[in-house]
């Protein structure tokens, strides 16, 4: 049988802000989500030992199941009544995506997972259901399955479909430093008074194609914060900037910051002078779906 592949694609966060915290730890956010085509390849192929084997081109990765994948498959196989014990299953991921960047890579693989083993047991599963699988895994999961770009509340789970008149490319670098997603919230300040997104504006400025207004608007309540932890990302803005993205922000908790140029020539002419400074340096295009 031909191996079942599935593309991963990562997100950037046009825009991030904290309404508040719950009493679970976690924070209410109104965020607007964007795909872009810099992806990871779900592959499931049949393996001739017992249960599920998770492999992958990159070392660092946990193969076992701290790794989202075997997560999402756990999850699915539960949902389905299928005993994994008694599948034999290899599933490979082809890391592309950089890996605690707050490019929700982690998560855009366990949603193509979903995907990817739904289709190798020919098995359906209703949308709602499936988000909520998806809820359980991880805050990012339910809207990397819906893809596209979207306004994100709630912890990250209430979803809008977002209309966008003009797709955009970015460059995107990631300092050679990691932020973990639990301290960045966990250091965030309600009383912080860091400058907040419009988010109205944001999707106005998106549907009619208005760049310089939706540079205006833009903002990542969470930034300042990963910034005093790793403060190279200042720095990467600043050169993102330089080099003639109209604009430059960080996506999620970080710490990768991605700039937006208003043509693939500026972007392509950004990346190849950047690719030279930073080693984790990544041309991308926004996805649509609509
Ligand atoms: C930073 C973002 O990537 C922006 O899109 C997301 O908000 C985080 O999504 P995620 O990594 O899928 O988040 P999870 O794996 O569910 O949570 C990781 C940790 O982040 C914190 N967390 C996450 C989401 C949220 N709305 N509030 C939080 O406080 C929690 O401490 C949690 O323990
Ligand atoms: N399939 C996977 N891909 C990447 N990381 C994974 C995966 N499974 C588990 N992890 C672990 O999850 C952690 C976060 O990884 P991920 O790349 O999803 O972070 P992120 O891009 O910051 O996500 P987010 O934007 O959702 O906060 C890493 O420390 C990694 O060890």
């Amino acid at each position: 049988m031909e191996p079942i592949r599935e593309k991963a694609y990562a997100k950037v966060n046009l825009s991030l802000d904290i309404l508040g915290k719950r009493q679970d730890g976690y924070h209410e956010v109104s965020m607007i989500m964007q795909q872009i085509s810099l992806h990871d390849l779900i592959e499931i192929s049949t393996g001739r030992q017992p249960g599920i084997k998770i492999t992958s081109n990159k070392s660092k990765l946990p193969l076992n199941k701290n790794n989202l994948v075997y997560k999402a498959a756990e999850k699915l196989a539960n949902y389905h009544q299928i005993h994994l014990q008694k599948e034999s299953i290899i599933i490979h991921i082809e890391k592309n995506i950089p890996v605690a960047a707050g490019l929700a890579g982690g998560s855009a693989d366990a949603a193509a997972t979903f995907c990817a083993l739904n289709r190798y047991w020919k098995k359906e599963v209703a949308e709602n259901d499936l988000m909520d699988l998806g809820k359980e895994i991880g805050a990012d999961v339910p809207y990397c399955l819906m893809g596209g770009t979207a306004l994100a509340e709630g912890i990250g789970e209430k979803l809008t479909p977002l209309k966008v008149k003009t797709p955009m490319w970015m460059v995107l670098v990631k300092p050679p430093f990691s932020a973990s997603t639990a301290e960045v919230y966990k250091a965030f300040s309600m009383a912080s008074g860091n400058r907040r997104p419009d988010n109205q504006k944001i999707i106005e400025a998106l549907s009619k194609g208005k760049l310089a207004t939706l540079a205006f608007f833009m903002e990542n309540v969470l930034q300042p914060v990963t910034t005093s932890m790793v403060p190279e990302i200042e720095k990467v803005q600043k050169k993102l900037l330089e080099f003639n993205a109209f604009h430059a922000m960080m996506s999620g908790s970080g710490t990768t910051v991605f700039g937006l140029f208003k043509t693939r020539k500026k972007a392509e002419s950004a990346y190849e002078k950047l690719r030279k400074i930073y080693q984790e340096t990544y041309i991308a295009h926004t996805i649509h779906h609509r």
